[in-house]
Parts: C-alpha cells; structure tokens; sequence
C-alpha cells in the first residue's frame, strides 16, 4: 500500500491527475493515475475510465480514461474495524455556527417551502456551502487516510485534476451498479442523527420524502430496465446519520439499457434535485446563488475492465469537500417538502458538516 501512497505523492509533485478510493465494506485501496495533465471530457458514456461528473447535467462530465491510466490496487492494513462507531461530539458545532449563514439557509429554505406550496413543485433539495481554513501543513493524503478509517461503509475518495481541483468524500450513496447484466441502485433520502441504535422511528416527513425517491425511481427505470424489484425501506446508517434507504434491482434490457439512458434517466435524482426534477432543478439554479459544481453529481468507475468483467460503479457525490486556497469548502443540502421546518432543515445541514470536518481534525 505504502507504493500506491508514494505514487500519489509523486502524482501531487508532478500535478497530474488521479483519483484514489475505497468501496464500502473493502479493504481493497484502487487508484487510477493519468499520464499527462489534460482533461477528457465524456462524450458518449461508452467511454470507460473514473468518470466525475457535476450536478448540473449540462456541463460535460470529466473522466480520467482507462486507455490514458495506469490502474493499481493496494489492500488496506491498517483499517480500523467499525470505526464508524466513534461519537459523533468530536466537534462543537455551536462554536462554529454563522448566524448569517444560518439566516441564509432558513430563508432559502422558506423560499423553497412556499413554492412548493404554490404548486410548482413537490420536493427540492436546497443546500449551500460551508469553508473552512485549514492549517499550511494540511496533507490531503493523511485526511483521505482518516475517511477510510472513520466510514468504512462508505465509498470513499480523492479526486485530483491540476486544472480543476481537489475533491474527497464519504458517500452513502450509490447511484448506478452495473456487473454484467444485473442492475442496482438505491433510494436513499430522510435524515436523523446516529445516537448508538439503527432501531429508530421516522416521521411522516422523512417517510413521503423517502417514498418520493423509490417511486422516482422505479418509474423512471421502468423503460430501460427490466425485472425491477425494491427491497423493503431500512434504517441506512451513515457516518454520525441515519437515513431510510430502498435497494432498487433488475436486469439490463439490452439496447434500452445503455448506460447513457440509465443515466439521464436518474440524474440527478429526487435526493439530490427535486420532483418534478426539471422544475426543481431550475430552482436550484436560480436560487441558492451558488455553484454545486460536483457536489449532487456523481462519480465513480465507468465500463471499466475489472478480470475481464466490464463493469460500472457509480456514485452520488455528497459529503463532500473541495480543497482550494487553503480551505476545506464543505458541501451539504438536505430536501424540502410541505411539511419541512426551516430550523430543522439548517440544524440538519450542520450535523451533515460534521462528515467532512471529523477528518480534518
Ligand atoms: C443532499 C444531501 O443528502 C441527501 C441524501 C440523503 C438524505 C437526504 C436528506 O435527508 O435530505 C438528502 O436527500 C447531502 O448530504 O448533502
């Protein structure tokens, strides 16, 4: 392991792109190295490579190619089994809370509340962004290190591109799996904190918001999809979060499956955007007066040669960060239904911060 870590210390030296992650419940370390520093954008999602792509699905996603790469793997030593139990005190948030950025987020969050009311829409999700100063001797290795170590069931990851810049992550969230012909994906939406038990009660709120996803989804699936089952909605733990969480599966169909359908078809999804999505997303957009850039997009390996397996495995890009300028600018939004209260809402985005800022530390 200890070579792929040196290998991304001279990839840093020599600024050129790559990303480095871990798939949930795996000690298995994959990262993938370009050879020179252009950017490759996707064209047609028949590329293969580890595809990064933004929440606005009208910019072009970048990729880092398979044919431009040079892929290796490492195992995990030191993982510390079930670290994802640590307490979640480990920061005051009350401290760090800016009252102008809560003012903001309450009535962005009103806002959303009361076009929702006015019937153009039945869920948005509204988020904003949080900076964070970090010390000159910040490594973003030794930070990526503590994300493998604090959420061992996350997809977790460093994404680098000198002409774009630094990202890490845990995300809960898997947006497409493709092995062969099987299918799967998840909806996943409905926040609480994690206090020591799974076995929890959700509200009303958090069970329509929920089951707004799953139908999204299934319907949306429905035509490039075949064989849809859902699994029952479980407590999803998350980090320091709980969420209620529905497995999606089915079959390929062919050439209604290409990945390029699935994809517009599902992204970005009612966890992330909003319903009716088109609606919501250009609320989104003129609203919260910031960009998300990648956070709400979705990244991950795409038709990628796995013994001699082509597969797919992405993911939707949230608890995240971006590193610039010497600070961690943190990404967080929660989703927006009739029955939300705008104080809840902000108190959910802190909590959501807490992801990110745990591993800096
Ligand atoms: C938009 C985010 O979370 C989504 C995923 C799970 C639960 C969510 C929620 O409860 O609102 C969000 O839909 C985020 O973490 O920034």
């Amino acid at each position: 392991m200890g070579d792929v870590y040196a290998k991304i210390k001279e990839q840093l030296d020599q600024n050129l792109p790559f990303v480095v992650y871990r798939k949930a419940d795996s000690m298995i370390l994959h990262a993938v190295f370009q050879e020179n520093n252009k950017v490759y954008e996707v064209e047609d999602y028949t590329d293969s490579g580890f595809v990064f792509a933004p929440f606005d699905n009208t910019h072009k996603a970048v990729i880092i190619p398979s044919g431009k790469s040079n892929y290796c793997t490492a195992t995990i030593l030191s993982q510390t089994v079930n670290s994802e139990k640590r307490t979640s005190g480990i920061i005051d948030n009350t401290l760090l809370e800016d009252l102008e950025a809560q003012k903001k987020h309450i009535e962005l969050v009103e806002k959303g509340i009361e076009t929702i009311q006015s019937g153009r829409f039945k869920k948005v999700v509204l988020s904003r962004k949080e900076e964070v100063s970090i010390p000159d001797s910040f490594s973003s290795l030794h930070t990526f290190k503590n994300l493998i170590d604090y959420y061992p069931k996350a997809f977790v990851y460093l994404w680098y591109h000198p002409k774009i810049g630094t990202w890490m992550g845990a995300t809960p969230e898997t947006l497409i799996r493709i092995k062969n012909d099987n299918f799967f994906t998840m909806a996943l939406a409905g926040t609480q904190p994690y206090i020591d038990t799974i076995d929890v009660d959700w509200g009303a709120k958090e069970l329509v918001e929920q089951e707004m996803v799953t139908s999204f989804v299934t319907n949306k699936l429905s035509s490039v999809i075949k064989d849809i089952q859902r699994s029952k909605t479980y407590t999803h733990k998350a980090g320091t979060l709980l969420h209620l969480r529905t497995d999606i599966s089915g079959v390929l169909d062919n050439e209604n499956s290409r990945i390029e359908k699935i994809i517009e078809a599902l992204h970005p999804t009612p966890a992330v955007c909003g319903l009716p999505k088109d609606e919501a997303k250009s609320f989104i957009l003129a609203t919260e007066r910031y960009n998300r850039k990648y956070y709400t997009g979705f990244l991950g390996e795409l038709n990628m040669n796995k013994d001699g397996v082509i597969k797919s495995n992405l993911f939707v890009n949230l608890r995240c960060m971006e590193l610039s300028n010497g600070k961690a600018i943190i990404y967080v939004g929660g989703g927006i239904t009739k029955d939300s209260d705008p104080e809840k809402e902000w108190e959910e985005t802190v909590k959501k911060t807490e992801t990110m800022k745990r591993v800096l530390l």
